[in-house]
């Protein structure tokens, strides 16, 4: 064998050995993936990211992947005559908006499963109204209605245990009911962070479009790569954060208080950055972690 091609066989091999302890650390720990954004938007991104959490799954642990579709349903949304309308980051959801809503992340959903199944993995894609898993009322953004927008006030995890217990790997889409089995549209963030807390998650990890959190979003030199929920806290309250990472922190902020051990944001247009946070030592994006640790 020539001397580059053992070089490389030799380099791959300490990529194995390096992921080895985070493999024992985290076999059978049950990880949530947020899938939404821009990270959606490219098929080949797509591709790397279904094919991480599927080598997630096959090396011992549990994915759940609740997944967004924001941007698919404006298409339709708008291929329908209508303008999508945001509040605070939430969708303007009237009964047409939500019929739209409903269809088109159900097809997110099924071809998220087929990417799965593609690689010999089974998945089922659900939605939050399966088996009652997200129960929401109504909510109000500002003391304004919004329509069809649901806040999550219960979580009924069994189907998803279910799943898991029989290997499949489960696929959210985020729609629920409320106790009249009215259908709500809920964000996806909101979503996967109700799921992880409660499943009791080790891990939460929102794939999004930047590499993570700054402090000054206009200074790339204040990127943040590990924070204590109650600093993350601090941030939010002095206005620093805005945009769509406004409520994606309080999302990590409740989740690490309600008990997920790590939440991570991760640029998910870096292929593989699931791999790289999870099985390297040097990890990438930001972590927001308990104030004890
Ligand atoms: N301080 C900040 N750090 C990182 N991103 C920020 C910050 N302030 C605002 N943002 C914006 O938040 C966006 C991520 O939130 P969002 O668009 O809701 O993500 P997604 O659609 O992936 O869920 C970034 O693209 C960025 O424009
Ligand atoms: C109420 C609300 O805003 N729901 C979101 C659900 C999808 C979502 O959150 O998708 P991303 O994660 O891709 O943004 C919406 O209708 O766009």
């Amino acid at each position: 064998m020539e001397k580059p091609e053992m070089e490389q066989i030799m380099k791959k091999a300490e990529v194995l050995i390096e992921a080895l302890p985070y493999i024992q650390k985290f076999n059978r720990k049950i990880i949530v993936v947020k899938y939404g954004g821009s990270a959606m938007s490219n098929e080949e991104l797509q591709k790397n990211v279904i094919k991480d959490v599927t080598l997630l799954k096959l090396v011992g642990f549990k994915p759940i992947i609740v997944h967004g579709g924001g941007k698919a349903i404006s298409k339709w949304v708008a291929k329908a005559g209508k303008e999508p309308v945001f509040v605070n980051g939430l969708r303007v959801t009237d009964a047409e908006t939500m019929e739209i809503a409903e269809m088109v992340l159900g097809r997110v959903n099924k071809n998220l499963v087929a990417m799965v199944q593609e690689l010999g993995v089974p998945a089922a894609g659900i939605s939050g109204k399966d088996g009652g898993l997200l129960q929401v009322e109504k909510k109000y953004s500002d003391g304004k209605d919004i329509g069809f927008v649901g806040d999550v006030t219960k979580v009924n995890p069994k189907i998803l245990y279910d799943l898991i217990d029989r290997d499949y790997l489960p696929i959210v889409a985020p729609v629920g009911m409320d106790e009249n089995c009215e259908t709500y549209n809920i964000n996806a963030d909101d979503a996967a962070c109700a799921i992880a807390r409660a499943v009791g998650a080790d891990k939460l990890v929102f794939l999004t479009d930047v590499e993570g959190l700054y402090k000054d979003f206009s200074d790339k030199s204040s990127f943040i790569s590990r924070i204590t929920a109650s600093d993350a806290e601090a941030l939010v309250s002095s206005g620093e954060i805005g945009g769509g990472m406004l409520p994606k922190l309080n999302n990590c902020t409740a989740a690490v208080k309600g008990g997920v051990n790590r939440v991570h944001i991760l640029d998910g247009r870096i292929p593989h950055c699931l791999l790289l946070e999870i099985f390297t030592d040097h990890g990438i994006g930001t972590a927001i972690v308990g104030d004890d640790e």
